[in-house]
């Protein structure tokens, strides 16, 4: 055996391309076009139920669009064979099965998986990143650990490592710092500047959402509302009319990224 046949995929432009998604009659993602620059952070940001998760599953392709296309440079990414398509996306999820009681380090090993061949044992350059992505995520102590006996926050850095050893073209995640302290949070987003990757990211904190995008999309009921950098689209009207929230927009003092204040009565006066 001579080491494996896919050396590490470079960064692709990911297109969302007028994706529709309609279930039971009812649009759930409505001709959302978004563009994620090769080796950029891209964010979605939206209220609950904006289906910012519904576009992201087109993407990893757990759910197929009931119209438009993902494109991937100029790829149609969901006519690709599946192996193929999964060897360029990597997901991190809320839908990441961990049912099985695998050991830590067999679940970060499992990222390898669209790159070998059947029992393909992994080879030294390969296990040597999935202890550098473990130990990168504060979990290489735990590599012999049954991941059903750890903590929501362990597992989450658990699956998250498996994600980035699958050194994938385009990393999608969905409100990945779920679970996760803050140290772990700034820890993870900071990973995600320097992957390399193309990066799709669905974040609630919109603070966070800020520090880590180069630019975000904005999503509302299925719709596209706007897009650009964070200082462009984070302002106290958009966060006024997409959320239903008074907030405050400073720059950060250190980095100028803009920062949202809130206080509990932030809602006062609304329905
Ligand atoms: N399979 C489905 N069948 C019917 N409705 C669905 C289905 N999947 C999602 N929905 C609905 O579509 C809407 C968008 O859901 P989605 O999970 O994409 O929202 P979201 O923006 O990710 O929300 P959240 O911030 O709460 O995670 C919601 O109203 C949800 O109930």
């Amino acid at each position: 055996m001579t080491g494996h046949p896919t050396p590490p995929t470079r960064p692709a432009r990911l297109r969302l391309d007028a994706l529709r998604v309609t279930i039971d009659g009812r649009a759930l993602v409505r001709d959302l076009s978004l563009e994620a620059g090769a080796g950029r952070v891209t964010g979605l940001v939206g209220p609950n139920g904006s289906g910012k998760s519904t576009a992201l599953r087109c993407v990893y392709r757990a759910l197929a669009p009931t119209g438009g296309a993902v494109r991937l440079d100029d790829r149609d990414l969901l006519t690709l064979p599946r192996r193929e398509s999964a060897r360029s996306v990597a997901a991190l999820t809320q839908e990441n099965g961990t049912e099985l009681d695998f050991t830590a380090w067999e679940i970060v090993a499992l990222g390898r998986t669209p790159h070998l061949r059947g029992n393909q044992p992994l080879d030294a350059r390969e296990r040597d990143l999935c202890r550098r992505a473990m130990a990168d995520l504060d979990v290489l102590h735990l590599a012999d650990r049954g991941v059903l006996t750890l903590s929501g926050g362990e597992r989450q850095r658990v699956l998250a490592a498996r994600a980035l050893v699958q050194e994938p073209a385009v990393l999608v995640l969905d409100e990945p710092t779920n679970h996760l302290d803050i140290r772990h949070q700034i820890q993870l987003l900071s990973l995600l500047r320097r992957t390399g990757a193309t990066v799709l990211v669905v974040l609630h904190d919109l603070n966070l959402a800020a520090a880590v995008c180069d630019r975000v999309g904005v999503l509302a009921d299925g719709t596209l509302v706007a897009a650009g950098t964070p200082g462009d689209v984070l302002t106290p009207e958009l966060v006024r009319e997409v959320f239903g929230v008074d907030a405050t927009v400073v720059p950060h003092p250190l980095t100028g990224a803009p920062q949202l204040l809130y206080s509990l009565h932030s809602l006062e006066g609304r329905p």
